[in-house]
């Protein structure tokens, strides 16, 4: 539905996006993670047709968006990170003005538009003018902007960025509907645990290049062949940390002033039971034996500090 082969964006002598590779299935939800200047803007420009790309090719919808960007653009529902409203409309004005700017009759405006204002909670704010609304309130009437057509494909550039908690729950309750609606969607974000619980897929790109691919599952478990192992003990810090340290598969193991060791265990879990029971057998004073666990905003910081130190 969505597939980019070797996407390059150079501005000049910079590569803002290098060789990117996805695919996004119809009906699924594709998270873009990145840090900021990652070249998830740019991505999603190439895709919406605003921008051309310095190499390979996007497809969307089957439709190659060089080759023909207006049949691109019938079919998508684009929602730019920055993006201005007509202050001097009132909520219903603005959607009745790009309906009709799709071509849609006034019988269909009159139709969709409550349907729209229901979807992204704003019922209530139709006679409103925008410029009343909040910027929460804002994102979400831009949402339902890029929905007039009923495009199959939504291209959604940092919804969420700069709401505050509750308008972020709101515009994540309203995506899920989206995404029971059957829409392929892609959406990116910079913040990895806010996409991870409604995306079927999560690509991380970091300096214009895919670095992590996968379901959320995935690239979890790709980062958890690391393990940080952390063993508290009773006295005899010392021993503990000489038995740990001449263990094979440990790696950069640190003994901390109070006396608390931690460190990465390439093992797998039946090898990191193993180095338990044998710890207990040599009679070791240990308080603790436990394995880190690592939150996905830990995975993402490791992913990208990796490329960095490349
Ligand atoms: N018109 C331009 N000319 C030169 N460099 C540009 C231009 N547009 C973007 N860039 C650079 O390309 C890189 C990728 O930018 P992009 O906007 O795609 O990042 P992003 O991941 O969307 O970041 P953010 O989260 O800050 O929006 C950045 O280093 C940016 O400075």
């Amino acid at each position: 539905m969505i597939e980019t082969i070797n996407l390059t964006k150079s501005y000049g002598s910079f590569t803002a996006l290098n060789q990117l590779n996805i695919e996004v299935k119809k009906g699924t939800v594709y998270g873009l993670v990145g840090q900021n200047g990652a070249g998830k803007s740019t991505t999603f420009q190439i895709l919406s047709t605003l921008m051309t790309p310095t190499s390979g090719t996007a497809i969307v919808d089957g439709i190659d968006v060089v080759e023909n960007p207006a049949e691109v653009r019938r079919r998508i529902g684009y929602m730019p990170d920055f993006f201005g409203v007509y202050d001097q409309f009132r909520v219903t004005e603005y959607l009745d003005f790009y309906g009709a700017s799709y071509g849609l009759t006034l019988m269909e405006r009159k139709k969709v538009i409550p349907k729209l204002l229901e979807l992204v909670n704003l019922s209530n704010k139709r006679n409103e003018y925008v410029d009343v609304l909040s910027r929460g309130m804002k994102q979400r009437l831009c949402l339902a902007r890029c929905l007039i057509h009923d495009p199959q494909v939504l291209i959604l550039d940092e919804p969420a960025s700069g709401l505050d908690p509750r308008a972020r729950i709101e515009m994540r309750e309203t995506l899920k509907n989206l995404k029971s609606m059957n829409k392929t969607i892609i959406i990116s974000s910079h913040i990895l645990p806010e996409l991870a619980e409604m995306c079927d897929q999560i690509g991380v790109v970091d300096h214009g290049k895919l670095v992590a691919n996968g379901s959320v599952i995935e690239i979890h478990d790709k980062l958890q062949q690391q393990k940080v192992i952390q063993v508290r003990t009773f006295n005899r810090h010392e021993d503990v940390f000489a038995f740990f340290k001449n263990e094979h598969d440990v790696l950069d193991i640190q003994l901390h002033e109070d006396g608390g060791i931690e460190f990465e265990y390439k093992g797998s879990d039946y090898q990191q039971q193993d180095l338990l029971k044998r710890a207990i057998q040599a009679d070791l004073p240990l308080l603790g034996f436990n394995q880190v666990e690592t939150d996905l905003e830990d995975i993402f910081m490791d992913i990208t500090k990796e490329v960095e130190n490349k």
